[in-house]
């Protein structure tokens, strides 16, 4: 049974926003403040629960490493298995690969080739959508190794940075900021 929300939460009231993190003149969203707090955790993994069952997924695929966070739990929850988007030189086996860029820098994921069973419903999540570099290079893998990728899901949009514009896959995210 999903989750009942207990009382009214805003998690935007959850994130911390640290200035010049990584890098000078990025605003970092860190889900740090909001995975420490049971409440807000439940309120957003059982909000994350009612859009991803919709979807009627058989899979969801975690993107290392904040996406973990959140694709781990609602597998168990949703009953789906769970597979791994990967950084380099992490994944035993055959695997494939896209280099992408961020919003500070350049990064590479990796998929095992047998990841997924051919034509399996996936849902791929993240913590947080920016440029769109790393979910859209993550669907690409997903579809590589045969999957349907039927949705899309993360915590956070940065909305301004149009990353949504790179899927084509539906989208939905639980805190959009505008800038
Ligand atoms: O939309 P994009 O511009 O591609 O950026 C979003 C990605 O950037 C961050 O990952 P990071 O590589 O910092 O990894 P981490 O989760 O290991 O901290 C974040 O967790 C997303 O995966
Ligand atoms: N501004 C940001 N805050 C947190 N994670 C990010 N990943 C990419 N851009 C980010």
């Amino acid at each position: 049974m999903l989750f009942q929300e207990p009382k009214a939460i805003d998690l935007k009231d959850y994130i911390r926003e640290v200035p010049d993190f990584p890098k000078p003149g990025i605003l970092f969203y860190d889900i740090s403040t909001l995975i420490r707090s049971a409440d807000a955790w439940q309120v957003a993994t059982g909000r994350l629960a009612r859009i991803i069952s919709a979807w009627q997924p058989d899979m969801l695929a975690g993107i290392e490493s904040r996406g973990f966070l959140t694709a781990a739990p609602l597998a168990m929850r949703l009953g789906c298995g769970f597979t791994m988007l990967r950084k380099p030189g992490k994944l035993p086996g055959k695997t494939i690969s896209l280099q992408y860029g961020l919003e500070y820098g350049e990064d590479e994921l990796h998929i095992q080739a047998d990841a997924v069973k051919p034509g399996q419903r996936v849902v791929v999540l993240d913590d947080l959508l920016a440029t769109g570099g790393t979910l859209a290079a993550s669907v690409a893998l997903l579809r590589k190794v045969g999957a349907e990728v039927v949705g899309a899901s993360v915590l956070i949009e940065l909305a301004g940075l149009k990353g949504r514009e790179k899927l084509d896959v539906p989208l939905n995210a639980l805190i959009t900021y505008d800038e």
